[in-house]
């Protein structure tokens, strides 16, 4: 089904919705399971941006592992236990509720069915833009639409691809970070930032520019609207006990994430801007 010049809707062969974004400029695939951007490649260099498992389970059944998951109105682990990590949306479907095509960029709109339930019982309204261009810029968009303030979280959990993770140096990082690992909070991050264990690091920065520097090119991050910026990378044993991640599959991926771990206070009728520009 075309819903535009460069944008179509498919049904994948497991019968989830997918959008698929075909301009001058670039391409992009999306889930609407999940609002979930699954692969984003410009055509200037034909260089695919993200990482998506081989194992990805794709059929609607858990969050799919790879691209870049929404994780909103919290990070990481729920404060009850019963309630799944990273929050509500990456388990629902979203819907498009706009589209623009221009020569050389695409702009798409959506929105997941329920902004509230269980552990956020709040009056909300969540909205996925994306500017799909010679550069991805995601842009995850909190509004306040009750009479009471609330608080959140979330992140974009983006999933970069790699050509060798034992070569990957992260610049533009630096200061004391969370290591989730060790259970320790470390003074100052490591220079240069190399990768060779399991790594999962809360860097409470607003750092808004960051390179994933591989052995053959770089990928450029500018992020916005954030308290911190989390490195995730589970390495082989991890990986070994996770379903949807291949044996060698860390070797290809690193997670650099626009997070908002501390909780972010919104009044009634403000909005809130989380976002992530990758080139
Ligand atoms: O397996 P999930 O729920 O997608 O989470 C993956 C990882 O996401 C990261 O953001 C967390 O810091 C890690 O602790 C977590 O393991």
């Amino acid at each position: 089904m075309k819903l535009s010049t460069h944008v179509f809707q498919r049904t994948s062969d497991q019968g989830m919705p997918i959008i698929s974004v075909d301009n001058p400029v670039a391409s992009l695939e999306l889930s609407l399971f999940g609002g979930h951007v699954l692969s984003f490649m410009p055509k200037r260099d034909n260089r695919q941006r993200l990482w998506l498992s081989p194992k990805a389970v794709m059929d609607g059944s858990k969050p799919i592992r790879g691209g870049i998951p929404l994780c909103w109105p919290w990070f990481g682990q729920a404060s009850q236990a019963d309630l799944p990590a990273h929050g509500l949306v990456r388990n629902q479907m979203w819907q498009v509720i706009r589209v623009d095509d221009d020569m050389d960029e695409t702009r798409l709109q959506l929105q997941p069915k329920q902004c509230s339930g269980p552990g956020f019982v709040h009056s909300a309204e969540l909205t996925l833009e994306l500017l799909i261009g010679h550069q991805l810029s995601v842009s995850l968009i909190t509004r306040n639409t009750g009479q009471q303030a609330f608080t959140f979280g979330g992140a974009l959990h983006s999933y970069f691809r790699v050509s060798d993770i034992g070569k990957v140096k992260i610049t533009g990082l630096q200061g004391p970070y969370q290591d989730k690992v060790q259970n320790t909070l470390m003074d100052t991050s490591p220079s240069p930032y190399c990768i060779a264990a399991e790594t999962d690091r809360i860097h409470l920065t607003q750092s808004a520019d960051i390179s994933i520097v591989d052995a053959e090119c770089a990928t450029q991050l500018h992020n916005q609207g954030h308290d911190s910026l989390v490195v995730w990378n589970p390495w082989q044993e991890k990986s070994a006990h996770m379903a949807d991640m291949s044996a060698n599959g860390y070797q290809q991926m690193l997670c650099i994430e626009a997070a908002i771990t501390q909780g972010l206070e919104l009044a009634p009728g403000q909005s809130h801007t989380l976002k992530q520009v990758i080139a």
